[in-house]
């Protein structure tokens, strides 16, 4: 491991409509590292999200992927520069295959200069169809041929969408909200999963409400409030920090030793 730090996200902001709704964030993640992006409701976690993946350009500060200067790259680039993103709500192709929808992942990765604009050859098709196979197997999906994905329960959509980033080769990946609409078995199966990507060695950046889920995957955290850093330190103490817990439940309660509704 190098001693930088594999993502450096220095002093970030962004305004919409005269309202500064990133201001001046700045925390760092290294190499294999796991952390939480955390906050209350509107406080600016997916606007982070955005503005790291290239969706949203910053008006001031920068972003660094391995040392190098990103935030001008547009997010196909970004992904080839080593970063996946997974969103709230599932976005598979529900009519594909779970393999295909997998293989789809495999188009913006470094090693395939033109992406989606260069068609595979015969050998190329099934070389990244055999990758695709042996990467689902890896992470322990079963696949029944011919079977549209939109026939699969919720929880495992999740994780075939998450082998899908993978697809990309990330050293980085992006997880917004990964238990969202999961119940509590498929959320303890999301948590080895995710155990597993990370023994693979990708660095996890996690934006969660479920604060057990937060606890047990991450060591550090980050939290936002209107825009601004208030906390970057040990998940372990974060529901006790005074402006942590005064950003989630007011001033009247924030003297309270410990809230269990932080995130
Ligand atoms: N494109 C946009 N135009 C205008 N305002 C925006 C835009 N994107 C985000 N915002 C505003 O920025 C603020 C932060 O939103 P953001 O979605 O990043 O918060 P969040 O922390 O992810 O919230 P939640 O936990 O509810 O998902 C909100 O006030 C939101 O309305």
């Amino acid at each position: 491991m190098s001693g930088a730090p594999l993502l450096s996200v220095e002093n970030l902001s962004i305004s919409f409509g005269g309202l500064k709704v990133i201001d001046d964030v700045s925390f760092s993640l290294e190499e294999g590292g796991r952390l939480a992006l955390i906050g209350p409701n509107g406080a600016g976690k997916t606007t982070i999200f955005n503005l790291l993946s290239g969706v949203y350009r910053q008006d001031t500060g920068h972003v660094r992927l391995g040392g190098q200067l990103i935030d001008t790259a547009p997010s196909r680039k970004r992904i080839g520069f080593g970063m996946a993103r997974s969103f709230q709500n599932i976005r598979l192709m529900p009519h594909l295959g779970v393999v295909e929808n997998v293989m789809l992942g495999q188009h913006s990765r470094a090693d395939r200069p033109g992406g989606l604009l260069t068609p595979l050859s015969f050998f190329g098709r099934s070389q990244a169809r055999a990758e695709a196979e042996a990467l689902l197997e890896d992470m322990g999906i079963e696949v029944v041929p011919g079977q549209d994905v939109s026939t699969l329960p919720y929880g495992i959509r999740k994780k075939i969408e998450l082998v899908r980033a993978l697809a990309a080769r990330p050293n980085l990946l992006l997880l917004d909200e990964p238990a969202a609409g999961l119940n509590g078995a498929e959320t303890e199966e999301l948590m080895a999963f995710l155990d597993r990507i990370s023994a693979s060695g990708v660095t996890l950046l996690v934006v969660e409400h479920d604060m057990g889920l937060v606890r047990s995957l991450c060591t550090r955290a980050v939290v936002l409030n209107f825009g601004r850093k208030i906390y970057d330190g040990p998940t372990a103490d974060v529901q006790r920090d005074p402006l942590v817990l005064e950003a989630y439940l007011g001033p009247r309660h924030s003297d309270k030793s410990e809230a269990s509704d932080v995130a």
